[in-house]
């Protein structure tokens, strides 16, 4: 399949004080339906990636991004699409986390997020995410 076809999708990492991370479930019907996510969505034509990731996690989340660095890319086929998952650890927000759509939601402790189905894509930033606070 052409290269132009890997749909580009910026991917928000928020961490409360305690170090537990926002996750949403997604909707059934959608891609990857019923597994858990971070906030996120495709980037649009017009907009860089951290554009994206500041319009999705107001959208999904009700929080403006003040500061986010680049955590990982992850380039993953999956057999019906093939997704860049273009990772941001978010540093810096104003607002409350809110889940926005409807989202069952939860903030998990990093070494819990194994007791959640997360898309197969997700697996690389969930060990690292882990490793960077193993000890
Ligand atoms: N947001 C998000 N998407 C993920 C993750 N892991 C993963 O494989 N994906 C995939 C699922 C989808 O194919 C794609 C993101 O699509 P999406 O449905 O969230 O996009 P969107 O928010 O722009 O939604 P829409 O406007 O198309 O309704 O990336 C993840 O952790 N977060
Ligand atoms: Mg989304």
């Amino acid at each position: 399949m052409a290269k132009s076809k890997r749909v580009h999708v910026a991917v928000g990492v928020i961490q409360n004080p305690d170090g537990d991370v926002f996750i949403s479930r997604r909707h059934a019907h959608l891609h990857q339906g019923n597994k858990w996510e971070f906030p996120g969505g495709k980037v649009e034509a017009d907009e860089d990636v951290y554009q994206a990731l500041c319009r999705e996690l107001f959208e999904e989340c009700n929080i403006t991004v003040q500061a986010a660095a680049p955590f990982t890319a992850i380039s993953f086929d999956y057999p019906d699409k093939q997704v860049l998952l273009d990772v941001w650890v978010v540093t810096e927000f104003d607002g409350a986390v809110r889940q926005q759509e409807g989202q069952e939601w939860a903030w998990v402790p990093l070494h819990q997020l194994d007791a959640y189905p997360f898309p197969e894509a997700n697996q690389p930033i969930i060990e690292r995410l882990q490793a960077q606070t193993a000890r």
